[in-house]
């Protein structure tokens, strides 16, 4: 009897060095440092640096790595030419899905590339391509979100830290400090972790020798769905659907009744709560002090501890982050992007893992269809399928 493990729950398939998701202690290393200690102590940019290089940065290596992102953030007219043809109903996923297409296929050093060599896409412009990508997708974000609302584009400020800058673009005024400290622990809590869905799309395309843009276009494909980052966007519907922390009970017996998912809670490996929760709700506690929003608070608290009674499942890092995203003043359907713009960071670090120890994945599947049988010649096709 073959043994199938239904999407690969509980199979071990390749190392890492990058992150640790532990299920038994439900704990989260980044190359070894709890992430809520990095999210109290470092800027996303240091986290970044970690992320792709191994270790914190002195700060020599700090202010160069800074210089050249800060260098790095300018949107390329054609992709932004591109980014205008696009409906401005379409998802703000598939205009960043996009984004990176064009990017990638303006990448004039990817076609000297040669496609048969062990370092097809040699390491060092895969370094350059994740930095950039990594100082680009905020201004994809923010010209999308401003476009969609008739906004000018902002151009980036060389003078502002990642998530300063970042706001900066999408809303054109630099928020209070509370407001980008709670924004710069979202991006370092959503950077990287491990074999999710959409680091796992990554590495599969990586495998096959495909770029660094092919690989990444996929990922944010894979984020897109509603069981992995798209439940961000999915818990702020929940939210205004539900409108006020009275009406949770009615809401989650009709989900229940419905059998319908209850979007921002459960987790496949944490079984315990997500290691993260605590530290992005703590950001979140600090807007809803800065906006005076006490509503949310009672929504938040009122549907966590419905769905603990009602199913016994915790939050997930989308559940904070939902509301946290919508006090900054982002449309709900930017904050999947969100997401994205932080884990480039991970998904990267994995492209550049998974080539440097490269093997091919190509799983095996169980056939269920019909034996073998004989096309019968003239036999019409209608009979055939009977
Ligand atoms: C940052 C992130 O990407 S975190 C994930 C974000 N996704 C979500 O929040 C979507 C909602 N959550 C879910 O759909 C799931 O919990 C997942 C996809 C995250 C994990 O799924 P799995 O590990 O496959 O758990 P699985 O689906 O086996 O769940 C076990 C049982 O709990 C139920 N369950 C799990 N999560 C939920 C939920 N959010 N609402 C209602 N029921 C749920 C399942 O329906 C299943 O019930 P069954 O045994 O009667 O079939
Ligand atoms: O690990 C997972 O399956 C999903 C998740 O929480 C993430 O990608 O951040």
């Amino acid at each position: 009897m073959t043994d199938i493990h239904k999407g690969l729950v509980g199979v071990v398939v390749d190392e890492t060095a990058i992150s640790e998701v532990s299920t038994e202690t439900s704990a989260l290393l980044y190359r070894g440092y709890p992430a809520h200690d990095l999210a109290d102590q470092c800027s996303f940019e240091e986290v970044a640096f970690l992320l792709w290089h191994g270790e914190l940065p002195t700060a020599q290596q700090l202010a160069e790595f800074e210089t050249l992102e800060r260098s790095l953030r300018g949107l390329d007219p054609v992709v932004k030419d591109v980014i205008d043809t696009l409906p401005l109903a379409a998802h703000p996923m598939d205009v960043l899905r996009t984004a990176v297409s064009v990017m990638g296929a303006r990448d004039a050093s990817l076609r000297t590339a040669p496609a048969h060599g062990r370092t097809a896409d040699a390491s060092e412009n895969n370094q350059r391509r994740a930095l950039e990508l990594f100082a680009q997708i905020p201004a994809v974000v923010a010209y999308d979100q401003r476009r969609r609302r008739g906004l000018h584009a902002v151009e980036p400020r060389d003078d502002l830290g990642y998530s300063a800058n970042f706001l900066h673009m999408v809303f054109g005024e630099v928020p209070d400090l509370v407001v980008v400290t709670a924004f710069d622990v979202s991006m370092i809590m959503y950077a990287e972790h491990s074999f999710n869905a959409s680091t796992f799309t990554a590495r599969v395309i990586t495998s096959t020798r495909a770029d660094l843009y092919s690989a990444v276009v996929g990922a944010i494909g894979a984020l897109k769905g509603p069981l992995h980052g798209g439940a961000n966007e999915a818990v702020m519907q929940a939210f205004a659907e539900i409108g006020s922390a009275n009406n949770v009970g009615r809401w989650v017996k009709d989900m229940l009744t419905h059998k319908r998912l209850i979007m921002g809670f459960g987790h496949r490996v944490y079984k315990d709560g997500d290691s993260r929760v605590p530290t992005l709700k703590a950001a979140l506690d600090t807007l809803i002090e800065e906006y005076q929003r006490q509503d949310i608070a009672e929504l938040y608290d009122a549907l966590e501890s419905s769905v603990a009674d009602a199913l016994g499942l915790k939050p997930n890092l989308d559940y904070p982050s939902g509301p946290a995203y919508h006090l900054m003043g982002f449309d709900t359907a930017t904050f999947t992007p969100l997401f994205a713009a932080s884990r480039v960071v991970g998904w990267t670090a994995h492209i550049m893992e998974q080539q440097q120890s490269n093997a091919l994945i190509r799983p095996l599947s169980l056939y269920t269809g019909p034996p073998e049988r004989a096309v019968s010649a003239g036999e019409p096709l209608d009979d055939q399928a009977e």
